[in-house]
């Protein structure tokens, strides 16, 4: 075979879609005390502009708190568990006034017995509420009847078990909803979707960028829909980069032809 009859692409061209804790950083104590690497941002920035910006975060933080970890990049992210959304043109949709409200309630419903036991931690985001109990486990029980009841109390809200917390985010609201919605817009449209993430969370988002002609990674053990699987935090850091390289060497063949 001649090099000219070599297909400019040596793969598909890709859509870059990660969760951030327990992919991107390693989980911690706290939410507040990950240990996000200085190189991070700026490997994550290279891997943007290689895959012409079609790289998003899918996550259960809110927007604003990525936006702090990886500052100075602004990256088209899903927050609350898809709740809040920041396409690629930088424009943040409204969250329905009515879904922060019934976040509010619940958040307010279960705050008795956060105060009753302060090793719990309550995160009261726009649309979605978390209560960890990892400084308790002993009290995930309790946790889930408060969880439950709060939910029960307002409409369309569900639950959704992560590493050791529970959340409550709306129905129609999930990762794999905010990876569709994502792949109807340039520049994701028309690439294949690769969703890498660690959680039960992330199931929605495998199941979507798989639907979507795409791979699902999964990193570490546990029942998945995703096809493929990965070993640590590590190893994600160095997929990214690797994509990054392969996206840029198809660039320079492109050019020459
Ligand atoms: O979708 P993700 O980006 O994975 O976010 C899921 C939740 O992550 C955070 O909680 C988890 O990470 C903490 C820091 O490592 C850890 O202390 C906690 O036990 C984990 O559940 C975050 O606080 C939540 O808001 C996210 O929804």
């Amino acid at each position: 075979m001649s090099i000219d009859a070599v297909t400019p692409h040596a793969i598909p061209q890709l859509a870059i879609f990660t969760d951030f804790d327990g992919t991107l950083v390693e989980i911690a104590e706290t939410p507040d005390a990950v240990e996000v690497p200085d190189t991070l941002a700026q490997q994550l920035e290279r891997a943007v502009r290689e895959l012409d910006s079609a790289f998003a975060v899918l996550t259960g933080r809110e927007i604003a708190d990525i936006d702090r970890y990886l500052a100075p990049l602004h990256l088209p992210i899903a927050g609350a568990h898809g709740t809040q959304r920041r396409r690629a043109d930088g424009v943040v949709e409204t969250v329905d006034p009515a879904i922060v409200l019934a976040a509010e309630e619940i958040a307010h419903a279960v705050s008795p017995l956060v105060q009753a036991n302060p090793s719990l931690l309550l995160e009261n985001k726009e649309g979605a509420v978390a209560l960890h109990f990892r400084q308790a486990p002993e009290l995930e029980t309790a946790v889930r009847i408060a969880m439950e009841e709060a939910v029960h109390a307002v409409t369309d809200f569900t639950l959704v078990p992560g590493k050791m917390v529970l959340e409550a985010r709306p129905r129609a609201a999930s990762k794999g909803e905010a990876l569709r919605a994502f792949m109807r817009e340039e520049p994701f449209l028309g690439r294949t979707p690769i969703f890498i993430g660690d959680d039960t969370t992330d199931e929605d988002a495998f199941i979507a960028a798989q639907d979507l002609g795409g791979v699902g990674i999964k990193l570490g053990e546990g029942d998945t829909a995703a096809r493929m699987r990965i070993a640590n935090v590590a190893s994600v850091h160095a997929l990214i980069q690797g994509l990054g390289d392969i996206a840029a060497r198809d660039r320079e063949v492109a050019l020459m032809h």
